[in-house]
């Protein structure tokens, strides 16, 4: 981290890694050497037409939550995309319509922990964004398949790119690699380079931050080709938007209880939330901008932010559920803070007791308690600096969908 400066660009040259220049068909009577030379000396006319759509993208994960928009946003947004891959371990139906457009679109059922299957759908790709993951501080999973999901299956993504030649690789890390810490020490609007004490105990903030470390590590090793590999990891804050299951639990929670949530954290402890959509943009813009800026960018690592109001967890998830009738009781948390540790204890415990009968992962647990009670928010232009990103979504925006989406669940659940 900390690495920052101006870096070399590779903007005009064949910096798509050898499959781009093997894929395009070689100048007549050439042959090889027209390959070449076609690589070394673009003809004129090719930037607008062959060249234009030339890239194989492959987003892991592509049927989850930021999945699905980053496959989208890629779509609506990347002009050079000649083929979509969306490698998932559960293929969505929606898939299907997005098949009938200009770029081809190749959904693949396959697992990020079987070198083989992660190797076959990476062969041939340019850019992999690798967004899968087990995404679970609720005790759903053991802490060994979150383990060889987030960290063997990054393995996995890493060793495929070295091996079939691929160079750009885009990870989905998260704000947990840093904090909140065991301590619940604040990291009040914190940049890329804030000291902070990080320490992981939890399954996953443990897998994410061992991930994210192979995959900066990895920045730089020779690929199939003799190219280098560039990576760069992209650290989210809370995730929220369309298709958000944390806030349609919390919604069906409101509703359950007359339409009144119940407030458990002070208003003054800040959580950092960044939209979905400014989310997808930026893996988007990072991949597309690693190809040119590869000295600067490679090996680095960006927090995810726009323009979201800084609030507690509770009360920024009223400027949604608000609008949809719900109601946070009480200016100062109903429970004391000792009663709530007590309780997430108690569930933790509850969880072991039952588990041989079935699962019980309710939101509360200590970890989920200390999450929501430290002030954890980010301020940086890092990314701004680096590749050029500004949120594609105003807050108005972002807002406004978020509500839209909350009010079709209303809508479908009734
Ligand atoms: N949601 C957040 O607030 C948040 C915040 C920061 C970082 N992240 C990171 O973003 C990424 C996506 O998170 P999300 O919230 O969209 O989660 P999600 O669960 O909605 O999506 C993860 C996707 O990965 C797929 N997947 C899981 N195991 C797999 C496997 N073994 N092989 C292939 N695919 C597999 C799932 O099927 C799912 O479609 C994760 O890496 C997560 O750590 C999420
Ligand atoms: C006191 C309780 C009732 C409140 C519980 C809220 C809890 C479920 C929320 C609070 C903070 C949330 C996490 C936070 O937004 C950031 C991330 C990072 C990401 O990598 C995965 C999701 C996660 C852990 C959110 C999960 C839900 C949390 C813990």
């Amino acid at each position: 981290m900390g690495r920052e400066g101006g870096g070399a660009s590779g903007r005009g040259r064949c910096v798509a890694g050898p499959g781009a220049c093997r894929r395009r068909p070689p100048v007549a009577g050439l042959g090889g050497l027209g390959l070449w030379l076609q690589c070394l000396f673009p003809q004129p006319g090719m930037a607008d037409s062959a060249q234009a759509q030339k890239l194989v993208y492959l987003v892991t994960g592509g049927c989850g939550f930021l999945g699905e928009h980053v496959v989208r946003m890629l779509l609506q947004q990347e002009p050079q995309l000649r083929e979509l891959r969306i490698f998932d371990l559960h293929l969505g139906p929606w898939l299907e319509e997005l098949k009938t457009g200009p770029v081809q679109v190749t959904a693949i059922q396959g697992d990020v922990t079987q070198a083989h299957e992660v190797a076959a759908a990476v062969a041939g790709a340019h850019v992999v964004i690798h967004t899968a993951g087990l995404v679970d501080v609720f005790g759903k999973t053991s802490p060994e398949t979150i383990h060889e999901v987030n960290v063997q299956g990054t393995r996995n993504v890493i060793e495929a790119c070295v091996q079939t030649g691929t160079r750009f690789l885009v990870y989905t890390s998260s704000m947990e690699v840093v904090g909140p810490n065991i301590k619940g020490q604040p990291f009040y609007r914190g940049n890329e380079n804030t000291p902070y004490e990080a320490v992981h105990r939890h399954p996953y903030p443990c897998s994410k931050a061992l991930a994210e470390q192979l995959v900066l590590e990895a920045n730089g090793r020779k690929v199939l080709g003799g190219l280098p590999l560039v990576t760069c990891a992209l650290r989210p804050t809370g995730i929220y938007g369309e298709g958000h299951q944390i806030m349609r639990d919390f919604y069906h929670q409101g509703l359950r209880l007359g339409g009144r949530l119940f407030r458990a954290i002070p208003a003054s402890v800040e959580h950092g939330r960044v939209y979905v959509g400014n989310v997808a943009w930026m893996h988007v813009l990072v991949a597309r901008e690693l190809q040119h800026r590869a000295a600067l960018m490679g090996g680095q690592v960006y927090f995810c932010y726009d323009n979201s109001p800084y609030k507690s967890y509770e009360d920024f998830n009223m400027e949604f559920l608000g609008p949809c009738g719900l109601r946070l009781v009480g200016t100062r948390p109903l429970l004391p803070y000792w009663l709530l540790l007590f309780l997430a204890a108690l569930n933790v415990l509850l969880q072991w007791l039952l588990r041989p009968l079935l699962l019980y992962a309710p939101l509360l647990n200590p970890y989920t308690l200390a999450m929501a009670n430290t002030t954890f928010t980010v301020s940086t232009d890092k990314a701004r600096r680096h590749f050029g990103y500004e949120p594609l979504f105003s807050w108005e925006e972002s807002r406004t969908r978020t509500i839209r989406w909350v009010q079709a669940v209303e809508g479908s659940a009734q």
